[in-house]
């Protein structure tokens, strides 16, 4: 399976995310500059958090217009799986791909530590590898994660079990129904604050994100599986 992750100015967690994609799931990798216009050679679609154009003038609003969001639109329509991790959930919010925004943390800081997070929907391409309900410790590292929006929606994301992850202890801040990830409605586009590619090696304090990367490659692999016989 081929990984693309995106690169944008700003972007500062795209390394660790090509690290966990060769390094610790031993899948292909390469990094795409957020001026390409073509994605059609890869299979999934990874979009690393950072700063993107410096947080100007809400996390993710200026990335989501650079020429490479068209081709991940196209990627996600065609049903490919997309990744957002924290700034890359934030551009996903901003190009429409997933619904809701993500505001300012409730108490105005950065926020920067490990959390529970509880896998609430393991049904998905994304958590397959997990069980409904385990808690997981993963890093959050954002200062816009708290994520809002509003009542319709939320039913909307309940009624269709497009909720992924919570928060499972404190709410770190102040997202409604401690959402911390949500997929899209076909279930192809994940958007999450903590990140998985930070907790994919004992060494690093967790290699509880690994198993959401190894998903991935299950749900890709068992669907493209071509019979020699
Ligand atoms: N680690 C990140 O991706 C941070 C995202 C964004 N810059 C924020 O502070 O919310």
């Amino acid at each position: 399976m081929k990984f693309a992750v995106i690169v944008f100015p700003g972007s500062n967690c795209d390394v660790d995310m090509f690290h966990a994609i060769k390094d610790e799931l031993g899948e292909e990798v390469e990094y795409v500059w957020h001026d390409a216009t073509d994605l059609s050679s890869y299979d999934g679609i990874l979009i690393p958090g950072g700063f993107s154009y410096g947080d100007y003038l809400r996390c993710g609003a200026i990335a989501r217009f650079s020429n490479i969001m068209g081709e991940v639109v196209k990627a996600a329509e065609a049903g490919k799986p997309v990744l957002g991790v924290c700034n890359g959930f934030q551009i996903l919010t901003e190009a429409g791909l997933l619904p809701g925004a993500l505001l300012r943390n409730k108490n105005l800081k950065f926020m920067c530590r490990t959390v529970p997070l509880k896998v609430v929907n393991s049904d998905t391409l994304f958590t397959n590898q997990y069980s409904e309900g385990e808690v997981l410790n993963i890093p959050i590292a954002h200062g816009e994660g708290n994520y809002y929006c509003d009542e319709e929606t939320l039913t909307r994301l309940k009624a269709n079990n497009q909720i992924v992850f919570t928060y499972a202890g404190e709410n770190p801040n102040g997202s409604v129904e401690d959402i911390a990830g949500i997929v899209n409605e076909r279930g192809n586009v994940l958007g999450m604050m903590p990140h998985p590619e930070r907790a994919v090696d004992e060494l690093l304090g967790s290699a509880d994100g690994l198993a959401l990367f190894k998903s991935i490659v299950k749900q890709w692999r068992e669907a493209n599986y071509v019979s020699h016989a």
